[in-house]
């Protein structure tokens, strides 16, 4: 009934390459997901979410058919903006790929169902759609701005999100709405031959794992996965007692928000590459937050920022402990991971090292060149 449509849902002059690039490079930790968008003419979503569909054998598991794929994960790309630097199709589509890669750890194969799979594939392929660049803090704070100087024209609609959402996880609530909305064009109708209560679990799974993702979360989702740790230590190491919902659900939370957050686990040119994208969307941030008379978000001041001592401490704080925990609990299938975040840090580490030693050179030289002049001027 449908057409097919072009391999890997894209029109591109280089499918040769990209196939290639799938065959050796879709199951690998570090992918180069920029070569991806490149060679995918810049529909890298539409790309990953195909290619993983087809390993993973989902159109005829589910029954669906390529070209409704194509129709659903086309409107999802346009829906993420491409101007922001880093929360844009891209990042979307190295969530997807680096889930893709932890689920085929050994030690969790058979602990998930193909449905709670194709939940996870989904729920990463749309976690950020329609972001508009800016943080959870920043839409809180624009909230009120609007009630404190009504005559000011609503510079930014975003704001309207954090009205929408009365300040709880007003991005994340937002990704999800905007996913299930583009669900219901008829053409997109991915999980038709789902039957109605695969649909809703399915639709509950997607809302719990994206809704994991809120930064606010963090702290609470580590705890949790450090517990189910410590309690698999205790019962001789096997994942497979995993009966209940919300023990999986908490696995997969954190699978996403790992992958979310794998950045810095990556080979390092991919890694500062996403750095360099990041601080980007973080200052622009920062120069609304200065035009707006707002506090400036940590790390969002383009004149005062560390990038490096930034990296340095989200890695130490927040990256290195998930990791950590994460690696324990599939290990040892994550330890190569868990060495290129901590050579990554290391490396971030020598970088904020040797600029502090080069300002600190500087400012040495001023006082020198400043002693010469006193010294000289005495002379006279
Ligand atoms: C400043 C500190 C000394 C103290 C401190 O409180 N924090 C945390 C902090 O300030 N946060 C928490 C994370 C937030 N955040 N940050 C993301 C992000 C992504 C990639 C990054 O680099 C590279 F991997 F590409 C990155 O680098 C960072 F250094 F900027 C940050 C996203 C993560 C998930 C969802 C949306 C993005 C999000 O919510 C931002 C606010 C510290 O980090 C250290
Ligand atoms: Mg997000
Ligand atoms: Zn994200």
């Amino acid at each position: 009934r449908w057409p097919l449509p072009p391999k890997f849902g894209v029109e591109t002059p280089r499918l040769a390459e990209l196939s290639d690039l799938f065959d050796s490079g879709l199951d690998q930790w570090g992918v180069d997901i920029f070569l991806v968008d490149e060679l995918a003419c810049h529909k890298p979503l539409c790309a990953v979410v195909y290619a993983i569909f087809e390993k993973r054998d989902f159109f005829n598991k589910f029954h669906i058919h390529p070209s409704v794929l194509v129709n659903y994960f086309s409107q999802v790309e346009q829906h993420y903006k491409q101007e922001n630097p880093y929360h844009n199709a891209i990042h979307a589509a190295d969530v997807t790929q680096s889930t893709h890669v932890l689920l085929n750890a050994p030690s969790i194969a058979n602990v998930f169902t193909e449905l709670e799979i194709l939940a996870s594939i989904f729920a990463c392929a749309i976690h950020d759609v329609n972001h508009p660049g800016v943080t959870n803090q920043f839409l809180i704070n624009t909230a009120m701005y609007f009630v404190t100087y009504p005559n000011l024209i609503p510079m930014n609609v975003e704001s309207e999100l954090a009205i929408m959402y009365n300040d709880m996880s007003v991005l994340e609530n937002h990704h999800c709405a905007v996913a299930f909305k583009l669900l219901q064009e008829p053409s997109s109708n991915l999980f038709a031959s789902l039957d109605d209560i695969q649909r809703r679990q399915l639709r509950k799974m997607v809302i719990d794992m994206v809704l994991a993702t809120d930064m606010s979360k963090h702290m609470s989702l580590l705890a949790d996965l450090k517990t189910m740790v410590e309690t698999k230590k205790v019962s001789g190491g096997c994942l497979l007692k995993l009966d209940n919902y919300s023990e999986k659900m908490q696995i997969m939370q954190n699978m996403v928000h790992c992958a979310d957050l794998s950045n810095p686990a990556k080979p390092l040119p991919l890694s500062t590459h996403w750095v360099t994208r990041v601080m980007e969307e973080f200052f622009n941030q920062g120069d609304r937050e200065k035009a707006l008379g707002l506090p400036v978000s940590p790390m969002c001041c383009r004149e005062t920022a560390n990038v490096e001592k930034s990296q340095v401490s989200f890695i130490d704080f927040i990256v290195h402990p998930l990791w950590e925990a994460w690696t324990e609990l599939v290990h040892p299938d994550a330890e190569h991971i868990l060495n290129t975040l901590e050579q990554n840090r290391d490396h971030y580490c020598e970088l904020s090292a040797a600029k502090e030693a080069e300002s600190v050179k500087e400012v040495d030289e001023e006082h020198l060149d400043e002693a010469e002049r006193q010294q000289s001027d005495s002379k006279r």
